[in-house]
C-alpha cells in the first residue's frame, strides 16, 4: 500500500540556523520558509535526489510539535511521510488493522497541496507516520 518515502521531518529549535547548515555545510538545495497555519508549523523543504527533508518549527500557541521540542530541545526526527495512492482507502485499512489515525480521520491539505493524515507513533514502533496522497 505505501509507496515512496516523501520526506523525513526534523523538528528544529532554530529554523534559519538549520537551513543555513544544510545549505552551507551540507551543500543542499534548500527552499524558502513557508508558514502552515492549519498545521501549526513553519516548514522549509530540502530537496535531495531521492527524497526530501522537512525542517519544522512551531507556529502559533497550539503547535503539535511544541511538546516534542520541549522534550528534545536540540531537535530531532519528528516524522516520516510515505506516499499512498488512495488516502481514504489507506485510512480505512489502517483503522481496520487497529492503528490510530490522528484527529477525526478527515485528511487535511499538507504542505504540497495534497491530502495528508497522521498515524499515532505508539502504533508504529515509536515513529509518527504521515501519509500523503499523490
Ligand atoms: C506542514 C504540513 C505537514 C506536511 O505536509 O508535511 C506536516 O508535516 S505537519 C507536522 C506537524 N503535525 C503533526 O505532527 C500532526 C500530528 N501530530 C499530533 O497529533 C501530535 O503531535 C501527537 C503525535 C499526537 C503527539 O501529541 P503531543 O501532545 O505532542 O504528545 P503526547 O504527550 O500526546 O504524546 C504521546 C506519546 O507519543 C510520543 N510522541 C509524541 N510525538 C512523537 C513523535 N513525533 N515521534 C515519536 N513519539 C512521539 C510522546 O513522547 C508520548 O510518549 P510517552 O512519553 O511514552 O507517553
Ligand atoms: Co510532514
Amino acid at each position: 500500500m505505501i509507496g515512496r518515502l516523501n520526506h523525513v521531518a526534523i523538528a528544529v529549535p532554530d529554523l534559519e540556523a538549520a537551513a543555513a547548515q544544510y545549505r552551507g555545510a551540507l551543500g543542499a538545495d534548500v527552499g524558502p520558509a513557508l508558514d502552515q497555519p492549519d498545521h501549526g508549523v513553519t516548514v522549509i523543504f530540502i530537496t535531495l535526489p531521492n527524497t526530501k527533508i522537512e525542517l519544522l518549527y512551531p507556529l502559533g500557541d497550539a503547535s503539535p510539535i511544541a511538546k516534542f521540542l520541549e522534550k528534545n530541545p536540540a531537535g530531532g526526527i519528528h516524522h516520516i511521510c510515505y506516499e499512498v495512492d488512495d488516502l481514504p482507502a489507506a485510512r480505512d485499512r489502517l483503522t481496520a488493522s487497529g492503528a490510530r489515525v490522528l484527529g477525526d480521520g478527515t485528511p487535511k491539505i499538507g504542505a504540497h497541496g495534497k491530502p495528508v493524515l497522521f498515524l499515532h507513533p505508539k502504533d508504529f514502533n515509536g515513529t509518527l507516520v504521515e501519509l500523503e496522497e499523490v
